[in-house]
């Protein structure tokens, strides 16, 4: 019986195949897979660079391609005959000698890059890589058949123009060396290329052998995943790429066996955290021991993070170990158990005017601030803590005159709020977080029982979490290997918290995803640029740059447009929308965002009966599209003037306002996995970059 691996590419050029010949390939590949009659046969491919290149013929004028050693078929591709021999002839096959994955060449093409850089080496004798030896080349798996190539190299362009003919194996380390980094971290830039753990002196695996390629697919699980019957064909065939094939960092990531403390992954839009985090969260609940809390933003993610975990587990058991929810509603869930009944939430206009009515000289605005961003972020309990406590973020000094109003005014607030029975959410998870943090039980008795309700919390979108929800989520989850896996981007943020993590008591290890899968580079870019490049805070200590982050794949440049009135601009949206209908992009797959309610009212009334969703910026968040639309990005209404502290009454609050705006807008433009497009009327936003 033939051992059958298929390739991520497959299942894709499959779905595209005209019926009938998708059908009849599917039946095709079924029976070869259990050698059943009428199976195809693998006929060789004249010319073909690899010999162990050959076709199936799956249906009519339909080949797949395959790579075959011994028993084994890595099928890549199903393509219209001609196309199918001339892939077959193009590409050849290897193992990388030092991490033993496979590796695909486009030889054909590297055949006349060769030619042209003999020609320009002989009238350019610079080298790129004249001072990195052959050992060094062989010890970060330079494969021997290039190296010549490589040598003859002379400018960092030159090497970038191969990249798309080279395994990212190849390409990965020599570009770091080009960058002018050292051997070390152009060993580190391969080693991140493996789907999993390198083995260890505990678990050893079978050393590498450049020529057995069958074993270098199976350490290949991004390439290549094989199907023993036709049940595990058909899920290959069916599910989305997602749910099959990890990038070798998510993979490691998702599915390394335990971790021994919290694991922090941050990466920058697209990166793929929301999918390592479902593949932890299904990866921990396989192993089954005890409940998965998955941890999102709102409701509106939860509910499509769920559905992806439906489609991502097939095991009905399995996938009920996993509960996917917001920490308000875990808040909510814990102190109504213990008390009883619901708790009932304050309305942001009744705690406005209970500020009000404190008469403390302070807008409501501020009051709200300082006890959310300092007393309730550090848990302060008493004025004493109060008074010696920082305030990291505010940028008015409060004496302690001022401080101890404050700490009255907070006081008659929370007093008033106890007396009509009501909490604000945040209230809530810190009353939560007390009540779990409760001890049961004897003292005395070794076995008290638990009150953390899960064994495992994965936590999306985390740069948003309030400290007091962090500490709710340490007190709902005991401290044992594998206890919090937690995902989040800190340019993200659309919130006013920025916490590190250690703060909150989670001393997390700290791990970083660099490309995105979702952005074109042009969108990557011109997003980078409008986000402002520079460090965000929070989750680490310190802070963190975009520097690395990078896409796969280029595209159309953002279209950023200008109109004369905000009529135009509503007419310019809707020509835009219904073009790109009619070039058959789904009205699902579209999506166009605004900031202010106002706006979304009017591109709604636009987009009437065309099933696009439109929403606000904060309503992207989490979210991706093929096209998605940004409008009103105009001066007065992005930054929105309301959510900006006065500069008279807090410029580093201000400060902080204008980045949350800033970040909110990055949020939505990197929704696009296609195409962005942009418009205002009036005077451009300050951020939209020039
Ligand atoms: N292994 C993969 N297979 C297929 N597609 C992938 C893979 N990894 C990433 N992608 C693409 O990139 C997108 C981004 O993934 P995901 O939503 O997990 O990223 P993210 O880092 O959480 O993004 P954001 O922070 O912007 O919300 C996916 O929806 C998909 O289009």
């Amino acid at each position: 019986m033939p051992r059958l691996a298929i390739s991520p590419e497959f299942p894709v050029e499959l779905g595209a195949l005209p019926q009938p010949a998708r059908r009849d390939a599917l039946v095709s590949v079924r029976r070869f897979l259990q050698n059943s009659s009428g199976a195809p046969h693998p006929e060789r491919v004249r010319g073909a660079r690899d010999d162990r290149v050959a076709t199936l013929r799956l249906a009519d004028r339909h080949r797949g391609v395959v790579v075959r050693q011994r028993d084994v078929y890595w099928l890549l591709t199903v393509l219209p005959d001609a196309d199918a021999w001339a892939y077959a002839q193009r590409y050849r096959f290897g193992v990388n000698p030092v991490i033993g994955v496979v590796e695909v060449w486009d030889a054909e093409a590297l055949e006349q890059a060769e030619r042209a850089i003999r020609r320009s080496s002989a009238v350019f004798p610079a080298r790129l890589f004249a001072d990195t030896c052959d050992s060094d080349m062989a010890e970060l798996g330079v494969d021997h058949r290039f190296l010549p190539l490589v040598r003859l190299i002379s400018d960092e362009l030159t090497l970038e123009a191969l990249e798309p003919l080279l395994p990212v194996t190849q390409y990965a380390p020599l570009a770091a060396l080009a960058r002018g980094e050292s051997v070390a971290t152009a060993w580190r830039e391969l080693d991140a290329c493996r789907p999993a753990d390198p083995p260890s002196a505990a678990d050893p695996i079978d050393p590498i052998d450049p020529d057995d390629l069958a074993a270098a697919l199976r350490r290949s699980p991004d390439r290549a995943v094989f199907a023993a019957d036709v049940r595990e064909l058909n899920h290959v065939l069916d599910a989305p790429g997602w749910c099959v094939f990890l990038h070798p960092p998510q993979r490691r990531l998702a599915y390394r066996d335990s971790y021994g403390q919290p694991v922090l992954v941050t990466g920058g839009a697209g990166t793929g955290k929301t999918l390592t985090a479902l593949h932890r969260a299904a990866f921990l609940a396989r192993r089954g021991a005890g409940p998965v809390l998955l941890v999102t933003f709102s409701q509106g993610l939860s509910t499509e993070l769920s559905a992806r975990l439906d489609v991502l587990i097939e095991d009905g058991v399995v996938r009920k170990r996993i509960e996917v929810g917001n920490v308000d509603r875990l808040a909510q869930r814990v102190v109504a158990e213990a008390e009883g009944r619901a708790p009932v939430i304050v309305g942001a206009d009744e705690l406005a005017g209970l500020w009000r009515e404190t008469g403390s000289g302070h807008s409501p605005a501020f009051l709200l601030r300082e006890w959310e961003q300092v007393i309730l972020a550090q848990n302060l309990l008493t004025l004493d803590e109060y008074l010696s406590a920082p305030r990291p973020g505010r940028g008015v000094a409060l004496p302690a005159e001022e401080r101890a109003a404050v700490w009255a005014a907070v006081e008659h607030v929370t007093g008033r709020l106890a007396e009509r029975g009501k909490r604000t959410l945040l209230q809530l998870a810190a009353d939560a977080s007390i009540l779990l943090g409760q001890t049961t039980g004897d003292l005395l008795e070794e076995a008290a029982p638990r009150r953390e309700p899960y064994r495992h919390i994965v936590v999306d979108e985390a740069q948003d979490l309030h400290p007091a929800q962090w500490r709710l989520l340490r007190a709902a989850v005991p401290h044992a290997p594998d206890d919090l896996f937690i995902v989040g981007d800190p340019h993200q943020r659309v919130l006013d918290t920025r916490v590190s993590l250690a703060s909150v008591g989670i001393d997390a290890l700290w791990h970083r995803l660099q490309v995105s899968y979702r952005l074109p580079g042009e969108i990557l870019s011109w997003g980078v640029r409008l986000r402002g490049g520079g460090p965000a805070d929070g989750l680490v200590a310190g802070v963190q740059e975009l520097y690395g982050f990078r896409a796969t794949r280029h595209g159309p440049h953002p279209v950023v447009r200008a109109y004369d009135s905000p009529e135009d601009e509503l007419n310019g949206l809707a020509a835009h929308v219904a073009r790109w209908i009619s070039e058959g992009v789904p009205p699902g797959e579209i999506a166009v965002a605004a900031r202010t309610a106002d706006l979304v009212r009017g591109a709604r009334a636009a987009l009437k009966d065309t099933g696009v969703r439109v929403t606000t910026l904060h309503g992207m968040k989490g979210l991706e599209f093929r096209r998605v639309a940004v409008i009103g990005v105009a001066d007065g209404i992005v930054p929105a003037p309301d959510s900006l502290t006065p500069a008279g009454e807090d410029l580093t609050a201000r400060a902080h306002d204008l980045q949350r705006e800033r970040g909110l807008l990055y949020v939505a433009c990197t929704r696009a996995r296609e195409l962005l497009y942009v418009s205002h009327s009036g005077r451009a936003s300050p951020f939209l970059p020039v």
